[in-house]
């Protein structure tokens, strides 16, 4: 069967868009590792999957893979694309949607000038919701990681993040923190591990290794758990400007209880197909 596929970006970080609505296929996580692969397959850091909505009120369903198959609950520069390609692709008339997802509704926003806003839903902090195995539902927390003792804040965004705060992310030791956190036995479905530096209260740098994917250009869904929690370890003040490898978002947060507001870019590369 030929597949049709859109590769699109956000901030770098990249995706392999199937309208899975006008094309009979169903993904899976064998399907979806062998399409990521950047050798053998198209290539990207996950997959987005468009469906049709399976509740009242909603426009879509949309199913999110890692490259290396795994289905997860949210991905944020994957929500800004998802607008994109259905405004692109005419599967919507409306520029405002409502997407289900494994962890949710989310509420993708395309303004005039391209740019777009998600609302991500309400932060979680509750240890057994993210999942951390933790007796404490502190801000901040030891985690024992490569015999160093870390201080991180768990947060989920409807995925899981650890996120901490470095002095300078250009040298923070991604490559060998970042797997270590990812596969650490306190997070049982696995984690994102986000590097943050505090540029001031109202910006900040940063890098995440992500769960399923290595280090990304840029992960949606991390800024967001990076603004959160240094909102939370008053460190930032909303609204926060995140400089990732590959562009800026701006989060907004009104604290617990809130939704978190994130605005950025969304691009269509190429149309491709390919046999599967
Ligand atoms: N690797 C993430 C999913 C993609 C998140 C990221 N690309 C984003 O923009 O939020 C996870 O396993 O939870």
């Amino acid at each position: 069967m030929k597949l049709l596929f859109t590769k699109m970006q956000g901030l770098g970080n990249d995706f392999v868009v199937i309208d899975a609505i006008n094309q009979p296929v169903e993904m899976t996580p064998a399907l979806a590792q062998k399409l990521g692969d950047r050798r053998f397959g198209v290539g990207c850091d996950q997959l987005l999957i468009v469906e049709r909505a399976q509740q009242p009120g909603v426009d879509f369903r949309y199913r999110i893979f890692n490259g290396d198959g795994s289905e997860v609950e949210q991905c944020g520069n994957g929500a800004r694309c998802f607008v994109r390609f259905v405004v692109d692709k005419q599967l919507t008339h409306k520029t405002a949607i409502r997407v289900e997802t494994k962890s949710g509704i989310i509420e993708p926003r395309l303004a005039d000038d391209g740019l777009v806003t998600v609302d991500m839903g309400v932060p979680i902090f509750e240890p057994a919701r993210i999942p951390f195995s933790s007796e404490s539902d502190a801000v901040v927390q030891p985690l024992e990681v490569n015999g160093e003792r870390l201080a991180i804040t768990a947060v989920s965004m409807g995925n899981p993040h650890a996120v901490q705060v470095v002095g300078n992310v250009d040298s923070a030791p991604v490559e060998t923190l970042g797997p270590a956190i990812e596969h650490h036995p306190r997070f049982p479905a696995r984690v994102n591990a986000g590097f943050m530096q505090v540029v001031d209260e109202h910006s900040i740098r940063l890098r995440v290794f992500e769960r399923g994917a290595g280090e990304t250009l840029a992960c949606g869904t991390g800024a967001c758990a990076a603004v959160v929690a240094g909102i939370q370890r008053q460190l930032l003040a909303s609204p926060v400007r995140v400089a990732t490898c590959g562009g800026e978002l701006s989060i907004a947060w009104g604290g617990p209880g809130s939704p978190v507001l994130m605005t950025g870019p969304a691009v269509s590369v190429f149309e491709g197909s390919i046999e599967i």
